[in-house]
């Protein structure tokens, strides 16, 4: 389902309220809430959303366990990296424990890193299947989701739950969750704005079938529920998906 918001700020005000609405609906059912975050310049203004009110004292904190989809291998004191940046953004305005906040360790290596981090997941799904209850994910110009990348090795990772990523000596490390550990989640939203993204996500969405070329294609929740959250510019070159209609401050497209 495609839903097109007329400016980016009522993406992003969607998207915090689903977070809030999510996390309502879960601990109320079963105590915790498990969310995986992306990272990138999109979700930040979702982010800081949930940092204040109203938002802020809407989410049952302590039932909230944050995981992230990928991290750049470096320290979260680094400025690019994806943990530091939602610290920032609320994690640093809103109660939550350490042991609530999951983010993939820096360790001496990717590799290691990686294992930690599978280790954690593991730990915390406790030999169930990882059915995170919401993952947000961006939508990179080249089609990577996460970091899975076109083309990547980890693409091809059916063993582990998170895996190291090397792409070349001018691109910094990364570790990964795999699409297989998303799609066990129940609810899948993507976040996309901005006209630089327009062409990808009309040939993610509507050209052809390219899972090497395109991994955010990969993305295809097993039982969960699929959600693509963009907005007007992003979303200028769907054809079967029709442009916001400006009376609808959203508009909810099967
Ligand atoms: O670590 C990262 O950079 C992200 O997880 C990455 O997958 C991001 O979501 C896309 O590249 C879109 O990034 P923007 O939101 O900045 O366009």
């Amino acid at each position: 389902m495609v839903i097109v918001y007329e400016e980016r700020e009522a993406l992003s005000h969607a998207a915090a309220r689903l977070f809030a609405d999510q996390a309502l609906q879960r601990a109320g059912e079963r105590g915790r809430f498990a969310a995986l975050l992306s990272g990138g310049e999109t979700p930040q203004e979702c982010f800081e959303l949930l940092g204040r009110e109203p938002l802020r004292s809407s989410v049952p904190w302590d039932a909230v366990h944050l995981f992230w989809g990928d991290e750049r291998w470096v320290p979260v004191s680094d400025p690019r990296s994806n943990q530091g940046m939602a610290r920032r953004a609320f994690i640093d305005q809103v109660p939550l424990s350490e042991e609530q906040v999951h983010g993939i360790p820096f360790a001496d290596s990717p590799r290691e890193s990686a294992a930690r981090y599978d280790r954690e997941l593991r730990g915390f799904f406790d030999g169930e299947a990882p059915r995170f209850d919401l993952v947000f994910l961006g939508l990179g110009p080249d089609g990577h989701t996460a970091s899975l990348f076109p083309g990547n090795a980890a693409l091809n990772e059916r063993n582990r739950w998170a895996c190291e990523v090397y792409r070349s000596e001018r691109e910094l490390y990364r570790v990964t969750v795999t699409a297989e550990l998303i799609n066990q989640a129940a609810l899948v939203a993507f976040l996309v704005a901005g006209r630089e993204k327009a062409e990808i996500l009309a040939r993610v969405l509507e050209g052809e079938r390219e899972l090497d070329e395109l991994p955010a294609q990969l993305v295809r929740p097993v039982q969960g529920k699929l959600l693509w959250l963009v907005d007007r510019e992003a979303a200028r070159l769907l054809s079967r998906h029709p442009v916001l209609d400006r009376s609808a401050p959203e508009k909810v497209i099967p």
